[in-house]
This record gives C-alpha cells, sequence and structure tokens, in this order.
C-alpha cells in the first residue's frame, strides 16, 4: 500500500512527463493561466495569509520573520508579474548544446531536458511558492512543495489557485503539489524513485538531515552568514549606504548582513556615521573590543557572534588590520552565500573577488542584490550554497539536465577499432 506521499509523487511523476515535452507555447499558454488563476484567487490568498499572519502573531514570531511571512496586495502582484516575466524567458528546454559529426551518417547531439520531479521545502515566504511553480513549469518539472508551517494557509490557497488554472491547460494539475507536515517530508526523502532532485531551503542543520536522510540528489539552500568589509580606501558615504541597504533592505532575507568588518585605518572616521544610520533604522549593534573603544553604547560581541545569522534587526562588528584578515574571517565564519568589500582600490576589490569562496563576491554594491530576479533570471528557486553548480540564485538553467541523442545507419564500433581502424571526423555542425 503507497503511502499519501508515494501516490502524491507517483502523480507528480507521471504529470511530469507529460510536460516535459510540451511546446514552448503550450508551456507559456500554462504560465499565463496560472496568473490569471492566482489574480482571481487575490482575495482567498490574502484571507488565508491574515489568518497564517494573526496565528503567527499570537506564537509571538520575530518581526523581521512576520515581514517574510506577510503577503500584501503588493507582494502578490509583484509575485505575479514575476510569473509572467517567467514566461517570457526563453524556453530552456531541447536546446542543442552540441551537434557533432562523429563520422559520416552517425551524428551526435546533446540537448536539454527537464529534470523531472523536484521536491522543494522552503520556509514561510508564500511568494517563493508561486516563483517555484512558474521556473518549475517554464523548466518542464513536476514540483512538490512544502512551506514552513507558518505559511499552512497561505500555500495551500496559491496551491489551489495554481491547480485550479492548470486544469484549464495541457498541463496536468497534479504537475504540481503540496506537503504539509514534516512527516510527509521524511516519507518523501525515501521516495528516490519518483523524484529527481531535493531543494531545502533552510539552516544548515537542516539541509545536512536532508542530506543525510536520501538517496535523491540534494541542492542545499542554507544559511547566509554574510559580510560586508569596509576597507581602508572605502568611500565612506559609499559604504554607509550600502552598509544600511544589506541590513536593513529584508533583514530575514538569507543575502543581509550579519558581520560588518572594518579596516583599522578608516574605523574612527566610518564607525560613528555608520552607526548612527544604523541606530535610525533600529539596528541593535555588537562590537568587537576595538569597535566598543569608538562605539562605547553597544553591547560586546563574542565568538557566538561570528558564527551567528541573526535574520534580524542586529548587526556585529569587527575591526580587522588587512584585507588578508578580512578574508580568512569570512573564510572562517561565512556560509559562501554572498560576501562584498567597499573599496575604491581596485586591486583590493580584485583580491577579494579572487580570493574569497562564496557564491556571490560583490564590490561596491549590496549584498541584497544576490536574486534570481535581479540576476535577470526573471525568478528563483532559491540561493544554492554549495559549491558545485548551480550556485548563487538558482533560475531555469538550474534545474534542467541534458541527454546525448545519437543517429547512425548501422554504424558499429568493431569499424574504429583494430589493424584497419577508421578514423572519426568529429566535425562540428
Ligand atoms: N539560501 C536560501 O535560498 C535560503 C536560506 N534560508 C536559510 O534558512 C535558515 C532558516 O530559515 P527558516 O525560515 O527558519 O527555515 P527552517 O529551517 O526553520 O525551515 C525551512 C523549512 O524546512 C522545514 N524543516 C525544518 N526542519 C525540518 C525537519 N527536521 N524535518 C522536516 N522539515 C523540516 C520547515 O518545516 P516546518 O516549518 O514545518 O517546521 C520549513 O518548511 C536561515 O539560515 C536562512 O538563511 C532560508 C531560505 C532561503
Ligand atoms: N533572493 C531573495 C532572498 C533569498 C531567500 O529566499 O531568502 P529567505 O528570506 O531566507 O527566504 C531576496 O533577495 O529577497
Amino acid at each position: 500500500m503507497p503511502t499519501t506521499s508515494e501516490a502524491i509523487a507517483q502523480q507528480t511523476r507521471q504529470a511530469a512527463s507529460k510536460l516535459a515535452v510540451l511546446s514552448s507555447e503550450a508551456k507559456n499558454q500554462t504560465i499565463e493561466a496560472i496568473a490569471q488563476a492566482l489574480e482571481l484567487a487575490k482575495d482567498d490568498i490574502l484571507q488565508a495569509n491574515l489568518a497564517d499572519c494573526h496565528a503567527a502573531t499570537a506564537a509571538g514570531i520575530a518581526k523581521p520573520l512576520y515581514k517574510r511571512l506577510q503577503l500584501d496586495e503588493h507582494k502578490l502582484r509583484d509575485a505575479i508579474a514575476g510569473v509572467r516575466d517567467v514566461g517570457k524567458l526563453e524556453d530552456p528546454i531541447g536546446k542543442v548544446q552540441i551537434h557533432r559529426e562523429i563520422d559520416t551518417g552517425l551524428i551526435l547531439k546533446r540537448i536539454t531536458c527537464p529534470l523531472g520531479v523536484l521536491g522543494i521545502i522552503f520556509e514561510a515566504r508564500p511568494e517563493a511558492a508561486i516563483q517555484i511553480v512558474s521556473l518549475a513549469i517554464k523548466s518542464g518539472n513536476g514540483v512538490i512543495l512544502k512551506g514552513g508551517k507558518e505559511a499552512l494557509h497561505s500555500c495551500t490557497a496559491i496551491v489551489k489557485a495554481i491547480k485550479q488554472g492548470l486544469s484549464h491547460t495541457a498541463v496536468n494539475p497534479d504537475a504540481v503539489q503540496l506537503l504539509t507536515t514534516r512527516e510527509e517530508i521524511l516519507e518523501l526523502l525515501q521516495l528516490d524513485k519518483y523524484v529527481d532532485l531535493i531543494i531545502p531551503r533552510g539552516s544548515n542543520a537542516f539541509v545536512k538531515f536532508v542530506q543525510d536522510n536520501t538517496r535523491i540528489p540534494v541542492l542545499g539552500h542554507a544559511d547566509g552568514i554574510c559580510h560586508l568589509y569596509v576597507d581602508q580606501a572605502a568611500d565612506i558615504a559609499k559604504a554607509i549606504s550600502i552598509t544600511v541597504d544589506s541590513k536593513i533592505q529584508y533583514p530575514a532575507a538569507c543575502n543581509a548582513i550579519e558581520t560588518l568588518l572594518v579596516h583599522s585605518s578608516i574605523a574612527a572616521e566610518f564607525l560613528p556615521q555608520v552607526a548612527t544610520a544604523l541606530q535610525a533604522q533600529n539596528v541593535e549593534l555588537k562590537g568587537d573590543e576595538r569597535t566598543i573603544q569608538i562605539l562605547s553604547d553597544i553591547a560586546t560581541a563574542t565568538e557566538i557572534d561570528w558564527q551567528t545569522e541573526y535574520s534580524d534587526l542586529i548587526l556585529a562588528i569587527k575591526i580587522v588590520d588587512s584585507l588578508n584578515e578580512a578574508i580568512s574571517h569570512i573564510e572562517n565564519y561565512g556560509s559562501r552565500h554572498t560576501e562584498a568589500i567597499i573599496t575604491e582600490d581596485i586591486t583590493a576589490a580584485e583580491t577579494f573577488q579572487g580570493l574569497v569562496n562564496a557564491a556571490g563576491v560583490y564590490h561596491n554594491c549590496s549584498t541584497r542584490f544576490a536574486d534570481g530576479f535581479r540576476y535577470g533570471f526573471g525568478a528563483e528557486v532559491g540561493i544554492s550554497t554549495q559549491q558545485m553548480p548551480p550556485r548563487g540564485p538558482v533560475g531555469l538553467e538550474g534545474l534542467i539536465t541534458y541527454k546525448y541523442q545519437m543517429s547512425g545507419n548501422g554504424h558499429i564500433v568493431k569499424t574504429y577499432t583494430g589493424a584497419n581502424a577508421k578514423s572519426f571526423s568529429h566535425r562540428d555542425l
């Protein structure tokens, strides 16, 4: 007797195999139908989100996490616009990457194709479900979603609307599914027969837990312990504005900074100004001993602070004596997500961007740019923090694979071996 999750995964697999061979036009019509269905269900979705927000408030959710959970009319409108943006992107499926004559009449092609079925577990951020589904459909994949428990009603209303939209298209609504409990996730992890990729968006511990408990390939989207290093050659005005944006523009996002590293030769001038700007936005500051000598009214940062992703209006500050010291701090405590340097010294910027090992290494701009929409990918499934590709914001390209197609006319390998071996032509067509 299959478990509920197994039955769901089986249905998703069947629906996905049909979706995989749909034309670009049919997929784009489907994406438009999803956008329209979400618009039609707008009131239900916003109502469901209100219920989630009330429950989360009663449970004492932290303010930045509340903002992440909240789906107002503007956020929903932007998410629906994002669906249509994905529709406008080039179809990533069926692209011929290699077209080669191996010998006369023997032709090799490498062609992009969908992965199959994706299992995506994400935090309590309802619009993520919308972004993920649009990318999954455009890349020809079925998708099984599981959102954070605080977003249960919102995700249920969103997926209901999406399925409603799909019911008028060439795509079977079974291609998109929602799981709602942790127990179902544990079952999902065992379903390597039906699921081709698991993407866990969550803490390092959760991503590791998933990796340790499944044979399905895992694309980890883990912690963002992001740093901003203000170099001795920084432009102070730029440094202040970028620090404030990187911290407060969306503090619960994984690409917000948690630690500010400041070169000692600029610290006395920079720190009081940046502290005023950050404190005006209610950011709580913590500093190492040298920082506290300049900013006497802030708390002391300890070893734990360098390891912490606050996801909140809190920032740890450390003074360093060199670019190398900043790089080595990031090497020790960074999570390979997004790291930035503020400097007018091009050599320092190049050294930082060359040596820091992270998915994003930025110069003179905010870490908050780490985002699929801002990179021009239309949307993102999340931000991969693993070393192997896909790395950073994952868009359509991260959801496809390829296959080799070969066509001959009775060709056999024996012809190309032994004393009278024929040579391959290996001619790109
Ligand atoms: N790189 C990226 O793209 C992203 C990274 N993150 C990172 O995730 C971290 C925490 O985010 P947060 O919102 O608290 O997310 P959590 O790690 O608490 O939860 C994320 C999802 O994982 C599920 N989950 C967590 N633990 C388990 C478990 N043991 N078994 C089954 N399911 C589980 C949750 O389910 P349930 O809610 O039901 O418990 C939820 O659906 C932060 O470090 C953040 O930076 C977050 C989003 C994107
Ligand atoms: N790319 C997103 C942040 C990535 C993300 O999903 O973060 P999170 O808020 O932890 O869910 C953004 O810039 O808003």
